[in-house]
């Protein structure tokens, strides 16, 4: 089990019940990572891992519990306004605006995300849309976009809004081993500007790539959480995700 002092930690979710109506889909977790960490998320279809992302992200509060961002309690601050300390998350299915370019989703995330004027937002647009390999498509209207792009347009909006912690949900998911492997090169990239990261994906060698740290969730609950390879071969996790037979 990795220990993480949360003296140390950039993001911290404490005590966190999540229920909708009845259906109680977080179950007291407990989560906390430092700044320049790469955790990976897994477990099986509705264990709640969406769900926690959108409470990391603001996108909805917890029933109970609480989350703080470098030292400060976030609890009750919305998504735009995490997004402008640094707390930034993408979508498993890209909804970029339609009728508007590629560039042009970028710079709107430049320019609200991360609140900067004009010339600095072109300039993040640009860098980010480099970054994630789609200059030339930048003219491109976004609803014209095949998969992949959506995937990629959905990383380069998320880094315009220049991300200090990101949050990734499935980003590979849908795309071809090939395809998905692109996109860890460029997660890989923004490891190298120590960048944290968040990720949940269900194509786990993929996400093996890049995750120093794995979680597995299950029914709402985390059931292992340390060293990946050492969470993989966690008889809990084989039995809840990997698809073990009973014991
Ligand atoms: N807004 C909502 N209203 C009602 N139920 C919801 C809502 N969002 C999620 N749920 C339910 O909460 C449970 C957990 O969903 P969640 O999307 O967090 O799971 P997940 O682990 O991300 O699953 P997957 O791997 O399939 O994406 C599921 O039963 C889902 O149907």
């Amino acid at each position: 089990m990795v220990t993480h002092p949360q003296q140390q930690a950039a993001l911290v979710a404490a005590g966190i019940h999540k229920g909708f109506g009845a259906l109680v889909v977080l179950d007291a977790v407990d989560f906390a990572m430092a700044a320049d960490e790469a955790v990976g998320i897994v477990g099986p279809n509705g264990a709640g891992k969406t769900t926690l992302l959108s409470v990391l992200s603001g996108a909805f509060p917890p029933s109970a519990g609480t989350v703080s961002f470098k030292g400060d309690d976030v609890t009750s601050l919305p998504a735009t306004q995490r997004c402008r300390l640094g707390l930034v998350r993408t979508h498993q299915v890209p909804k970029p605006f339609s009728g508007m370019t590629t560039f042009e989703n970028v710079f709107v995330a430049a320019s609200h995300g991360a609140g900067l004027g004009r010339d600095e937002a072109y300039e993040e647009a640009l860098g980010s849309l480099k970054l994630c390999g789609m200059l030339d498509i930048a003219n491109r209207r976004a609803e014209t976009l095949g998969l992949l792009d959506r995937k990629r347009l959905e990383l380069a909006r998320a880094l315009a809004a220049r991300p200090t912690l990101l949050l990734l949900d499935e980003i590979g998911g849908g795309l071809t081993d090939g395809e998905a492997g692109e996109l860890v090169g460029t997660i890989r990239e923004l490891r190298r500007r120590k960048i944290g990261i968040v990720w949940i994906e269900h194509i786990v060698h993929i996400l093996l790539q890049v995750a120093e740290r794995l979680i597995c969730m299950d029914a709402g609950k985390i059931i292992a959480d340390g060293e990946p390879q050492a969470v993989m071969a966690d008889p809990e996790v084989v039995r809840a995700y990997l698809g073990g037979g009973p014991k």
